[in-house]
């Protein structure tokens, strides 16, 4: 394995919750500049699989390493200023403020000054062409504009490698399309990407590799085609009384 391209892996990484074995084993490795996708139905381990990595929670056992560092144990927040960020599945911005200086929060929680704050918050703001919504009030937007903060909140961190959980969920087929664009040029801006995603034609449409979950342990990781017709992967779903759609 050239591990002087892994950017991020998780080591043999379970998390148990008392009965409950929500991590089993699971060792995953997120390559310099791809875009993984990780599916798997409800329950599966993909929140815990991202809250580990993110340092909002610790493993029962195995390790996380992020440019050859072991962080299992750092905190979240140290995580962020060395590079990882992540959205949540539940977006929670601070209403009170406009979508602009929620951008700007995110930036300054990564460790800069306000001024550079800010400078950031105006490139991310040209970059996800967010200029309509920049004075709205965060508590006056609308579902999607509210997936393009929190996308925006995260990059504000500049980060490394960037946690995305779900953030084509609820969308419309043009709506994915335009967020998909956006998250197709990370890459290319140096920035490489996980992503949490039960919308499999958004993966398929932005992800070269991905990985399925089921019962906390890997049970596929290839090609988008490959892994949405492996029949342990379908049965996974079907167990689940959901079908990956696609
Ligand atoms: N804090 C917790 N306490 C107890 N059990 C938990 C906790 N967090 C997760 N679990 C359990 O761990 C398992 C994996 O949950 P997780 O949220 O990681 O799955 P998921 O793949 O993200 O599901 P979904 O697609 O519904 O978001 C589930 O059985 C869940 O009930």
């Amino acid at each position: 394995m050239a591990e002087e391209t892994t950017l991020l892996r998780t080591s043999s990484v379970s998390k148990r919750f008392r009965g409950v074995v929500a991590l089993s084993d699971a060792s995953i490795r997120l390559e310099q500049g791809e875009i993984l996708g990780i599916i798997g139905p409800n329950g599966a381990g993909k929140t815990t699989l991202f809250n580990v990595i993110a340092g909002a929670m610790r493993p029962s056992s195995g390790s996380v390493i992020f440019r050859g560092r072991d962080i299992t144990r750092m905190a979240a927040d140290r995580r962020l200023r060395l590079g990882l960020a992540r959205t949540f599945q539940l977006m929670k911005p601070f209403v009170s403020l406009t979508v602009y200086d929620n951008i700007v929060v995110g930036a300054t929680g990564s460790g800069l000054s306000k001024r550079r704050a800010r400078a950031r918050a105006d490139e991310i703001v040209d970059l996800l062409d967010m200029g309509r919504i920049a004075s709205r009030s965060a508590g006056a937007i609308n579902a999607v504009q509210a997936k393009r903060l929190e996308l925006a909140r995260a990059l504000s961190a500049q980060p490394v490698v960037v946690l995305l959980d779900e953030i084509f969920s609820g969308l419309r087929p043009d709506e994915v399309d335009d967020l998909a664009a956006h998250v197709r040029a990370l890459p290319s801006r140096g920035q490489t990407v996980m992503m949490i995603e039960h919308n499999l034609p958004a993966i398929r449409s932005v992800s070269e590799r991905v990985l399925a979950l089921s019962a906390g342990a890997v049970i596929r990781e290839g090609s988008p085609a490959d892994v949405f017709d492996d029949p342990e992967v379908v049965s996974s779903y079907l167990g689940k009384r959901s079908r990956p759609a696609h």
